[in-house]
């Protein structure tokens, strides 16, 4: 099975509620190649999941999508009737490790039928565990009897047993203790590095830096920054993008003032200029991509140094 390639083109999901929409992922453009690791980033709510569960046909009924999420030149993933190849060709960490286990089956049992359902031999359950840090003689245990880092685990686990080509990982680090955070981010970069592609999740711009080929900034429900990860951290574009890295540890730790806008109530143009140091008339209207950031007024290298 050859590694597909992922494209998304003008992908757009909205949410009905009763008394508003929530624009959950707006405009959203992106290619991942065989073999490349993307991160995505982005505040709490910016529609990190929702792009997750789009590409993997899980939203709820109260979702309408448009645009084009294309697995290769065949294989759309936005078409209900392709659940099948879906299921064998992209995987998916939970966010929610806790919620997406089913409660009456053991980790072992849970393993072993998802192994068989994609044509592996049960006794590779120790294995597939061993391999996320996940210790074999647990698999025995039921979801309750499992610690949030445990759940965590054994979800990624179940998501690489099938050995999908196209994994997605949202925050599949979450409760995990450091060492475990990079066994986990190294066995993502690993699969790259055999081949598959792996979008990775993730608030933790640190394990972004890490692993990551390239990186995506999410905000308010657009991609406003993508750039190859030595770029973006060296010379980032989009001021919200510098807010972020500013927010590091190792680099100021200031937090990027103030807050993300309602989704049910975005601006007519740049959604950040509210936050932006840098906003003027012109962010009144939605910036187009400008290089590699959307912004009216992009940082060039030369301020990035000062
Ligand atoms: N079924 C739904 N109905 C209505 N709104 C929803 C639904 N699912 C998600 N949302 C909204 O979509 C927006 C994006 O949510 P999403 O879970 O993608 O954020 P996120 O970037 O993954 O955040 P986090 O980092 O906290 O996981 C949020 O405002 C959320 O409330
Ligand atoms: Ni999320």
């Amino acid at each position: 099975m050859t590694t597909p390639r992922l494209s998304v083109d003008g992908l757009t999901v909205r949410f009905r509620l009763r008394t508003a929409v929530v624009h959950a992922v707006t405009d959203l453009s992106l290619t991942v190649q065989p073999g490349e690791l993307l991160a995505v980033v982005g505040e709490s709510g910016c529609g990190k999941s929702v792009l997750a569960h789009t590409l993997l046909g899980l939203l709820p009924r109260n979702a309408t999508v448009s645009g084009r999420a294309v697995l290769d030149e065949d294989t759309s993933l936005l078409t209900g009737r392709l659940t099948g190849v879906r299921g064998r060709r992209v995987g998916l960490v939970p966010q929610s490790p806790a919620t997406a286990l089913n409660p009456v089956r053991t980790g072992r049992r849970l393993l072993e039928e998802t192994l068989r359902a994609h044509g592996r031999p049960r006794t590779d359950a120790d294995r597939v565990a061993a391999d996320v840090g996940f210790d074999p003689i647990d698999l025995d245990r039921y979801p309750h009897e499992l610690s949030g880092g445990m759940a965590q685990r054994l979800c990624t686990a179940l998501a690489l047993a099938p050995e999908p080509p196209l994994l997605i990982a949202d925050e599949p680090t979450t409760g995990l203790d450091r060492p475990l955070v990079d066994h986990t981010l190294d066995l993502l970069r690993r699969r790259c590095d055999a081949g598959n592609t792996v979008i990775l999740i993730t608030h933790d711009l640190t394990a972004a830096q890490r692993v990551a080929d390239r990186v995506a900034v999410m905000y308010a429900s657009r991609i406003v920054e993508d750039q190859p990860t030595n770029a973006l951290f060296a010379t980032p574009a989009h001021p919200y993008t510098a807010g972020l890295l500013d927010a590091l540890p190792d680099r100021g730790f200031r937090a990027v003032p103030g807050h993300p806008p309602m989704l049910t109530a975005l601006p007519a143009g740049c959604a950040f200029a509210p936050r932006c140091t840098r906003a003027n008339d012109a962010c009144a209207t939605m910036p187009n991509l400008s290089g590699p950031a959307r912004c009216h007024h992009p940082l060039i290298e030369q301020e990035v140094a000062a």
